[in-house]
Order: C-alpha cells, then sequence, then structure tokens
C-alpha cells in the first residue's frame, strides 16, 4: 500500500489539531507529528496528545505515531506567603489569593509546602485525590476552582503525620514546586509556619519573586512576623507586603465589629519597617465555616471575599510592576 504524505495526513485531521501541528512526516510507517501545544494546559496537552495519535493512526500507512511537544516557555514565578508562626491564617490567605487570582483571569497554581501539617486538600476541595505522574513529574490535582494544587496531604494517607528530618521534606517540597505546571505563570508557595531550615532551603533554592506576610494584630504575632521578615531579607527575596488577618470579629448577627487581639498592629509595624500594608481580613465565623467546608470566601462576593479579592489586586499590581 502506498501510504500518505506528510501535507495528506495533515489535511485529513480536525481543524483545531491542524492548527496545532507545525510539522508532519511519514517514514516508512511511523507518522512523526511535532505540535506546538503554547497556551494549553497539562490535561489539554496530554488530550492534544493522544486526539493526534487516534487520528493518525486511523489514516492509510500508518502503523506507529511519534508526537512530539513544544511550548514557549512560560515564565512562571513564586509567590510565598509565609508567617512567623502557626495558626495566624497562612494557608487561609494562600488559598483565598489562589481563588482571588484565578476568578481575575491569571493562570494561577497552588502549591502547600506545610509538609507537616496539609490543609489545602480541605480548604481547596481536593481530600483523597492523588496527582497523576508521568516520567517521574507530577501532575496538579485540578480544584473547582479553575487552577491545580498540589500538598503532601494529596500523597499520604489520611491524618498520617509525617516525621522527615529537614532535607527530606526540603526534597519532597521541590517535587512539588517542580512539577508540571503546565501554563501556570504565578505559583503560591503556602510556607510551613517559623523560620528553620525547610523554609531557608525552599527560598534559596526556588528563588520566589516575593512574599506575603501574614500576621495577626496580636504583639506576639507581631514579634514572629517580624522574625519571618528577617528570614526573607536574609534570603533576598522581596517583601510584597503584611496582610493583617483576623483584624476585629465581625459579628453575624448585627455586623458590629470589634477588636477582640486589636487592630491596626500590623499596619503599624509594616510602616515601622518600611513595609506595604496589603490589607486586613476581619475575624468571621464565615470565613472559618466556609474554609472548613471547602468554600473559600474569594469564590463568593461576601464582605470577606471581596477583603480577599482586594488583597490579591494588590499583590498582582506589584507583580506587573516588578
Ligand atoms: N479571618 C478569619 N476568621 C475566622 N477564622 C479564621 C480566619 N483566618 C483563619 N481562620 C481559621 O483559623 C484556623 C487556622 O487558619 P490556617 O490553617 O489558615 O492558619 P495557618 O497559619 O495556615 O496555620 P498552620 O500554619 O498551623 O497550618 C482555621 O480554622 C481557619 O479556618
Amino acid at each position: 500500500m502506498t501510504g500518505s504524505t506528510g501535507d495528506e495526513l495533515k489535511a485529513a485531521l480536525p481543524p483545531a489539531l491542524q492548527a496545532r501541528v507545525t510539522a508532519l512526516r511519514l517514514a516508512d510507517g511511523v507518522a512523526t507529528v511535532v505540535a506546538d501545544v503554547s497556551g494549553l494546559d497539562a490535561i489539554e496537552r496530554e488530550r492534544t496528545e493522544a486526539a493526534l495519535r487516534e487520528a493518525l493512526m486511523g489514516q492509510p500507512g500508518v502503523s506507529e505515531v511519534r508526537v512530539a511537544m513544544t511550548a514557549d516557555k512560560v515564565q512562571r514565578r513564586i509567590i510565598a506567603v509565609g508567617s512567623g508562626k502557626g495558626g495566624v491564617g497562612k494557608s487561609t490567605l494562600s488559598a483565598n489569593l489562589a481563588v482571588a487570582m484565578s476568578r481575575l483571569g491569571r493562570k494561577v497554581g497552588l502549591v502547600d509546602a506545610d509538609i507537616y501539617g496539609p490543609s489545602q486538600p480541605r480548604l481547596l476541595q481536593t481530600e483523597g485525590i492523588k496527582p497523576r505522574a508521568k516520567d517521574s513529574k507530577m501532575f496538579p490535582v485540578p480544584s473547582p476552582f479553575g487552577f491545580g494544587v498540589l500538598s503532601m496531604g494529596n500523597l499520604i494517607e489520611g491524618d498520617k503525620a509525617i516525621a522527615w528530618r529537614g532535607p527530606m521534606a526540603s526534597g519532597a517540597l521541590g517535587q512539588l514546586i517542580d512539577a508540571d505546571w503546565g501554563d501556570t505563570e504565578i505559583l503560591i508557595v503556602d510556607l510551613p509556619p517559623g523560620t528553620g531550615d525547610v523554609q531557608l532551603t525552599m527560598l534559596q533554592r526556588h528563588k520566589p519573586v516575593g512574599a506575603v506576610i501574614v500576621s495577626t494584630p496580636q504583639d506576639l504575632a507581631l514579634i514572629d512576623a517580624t522574625r519571618a521578615m528577617q528570614l526573607f531579607n536574609q534570603a533576598g527575596v522581596p517583601i510584597i507586603g503584611v496582610v493583617e488577618n483576623m483584624a476585629g470579629y465581625m459579628c453575624p448577627h448585627c455586623g458590629e465589629v470589634s477588636d477582640p487581639f486589636g487592630s491596626g498592629g500590623a499596619e503599624a509595624e509594616a510602616a515601622r519597617l518600611g513595609e506595604a500594608f496589603l490589607g486586613r481580613i476581619p475575624l468571621t465565623i464565615k470565613i472559618r465555616q466556609d474554609s472548613d467546608a471547602g468554600q473559600p470566601p474569594a469564590a463568593g462576593d461576601s464582605p470577606e471575599g471581596q477583603a480577599f479579592l482586594a488583597i490579591a489586586r494588590r499583590v498582582l499590581t506589584w507583580l506587573d510592576n516588578s
């Protein structure tokens, strides 16, 4: 049988696939196709590859299909979200920043680097979903909010604690950050709380373009937050700004705001240190309940959601001007 030429094979493809093909050759029954997959995420790229294989294998004279994919290199920038101590709302802010940025049209991804107490799977409804891997590279788990997530919580069983030592923890974190993030342009990394080796290694190895510091208005948290700022300064990571979380209790019944932990402390401290203040998130029952239910407030239009969106806009303005 005389096989088709490359041009004939290309003409037989559906138009959407044809548009991606930059070269197609047929020799000895082997169809070799080069496809430009710029702008497609990891899942769409796999679909394109599978569709090309299927369409070409059905053509006369083709007994084998080899697909090579090329793409414009995406310039991916990492934003680290850190705090001096645990429990101040770092994971909540990271999840909501990612949701807000995605809503604002950015190609964003989220790495939960809190490998000892990962909470992103619950916050972003990816509990129990294992990431796929190919050639020892992991693919992010798609969240229902339009972006991918990778967390140690997706790799370990249930609530099993991981008693890893620093180097192993850093290695695991590296695999999450170096996963196949496709066309993701902004990677938000929810750091473990504190200022230890794992944090420092991450900053040195993966060079975030900037850091967001979360603090509650309390003095102690502020001292810790100051320590976190010093860590970023030492590692040469610019601080984008400070977010004050739990900055006043909003009564769900009357809407009145009272300040159990005080308010304005983080803003004053940021000003004293010459750092930008990115905004304030109130302490509300809605934030805790919605977060626990895997419904980040930034996905909706409540006042809490608006507060997260405003902070995301400020971070994006910094990013677009840096
Ligand atoms: N503004 C807020 N209002 C009400 N609850 C909040 C607020 N921010 C965070 N929380 C709740 O506080 C708890 C701790 O938040 P989160 O897990 O985000 O903190 P964290 O700093 O990431 O802690 P860790 O580093 O220990 O994981 C969660 O139950 C969360 O829902």
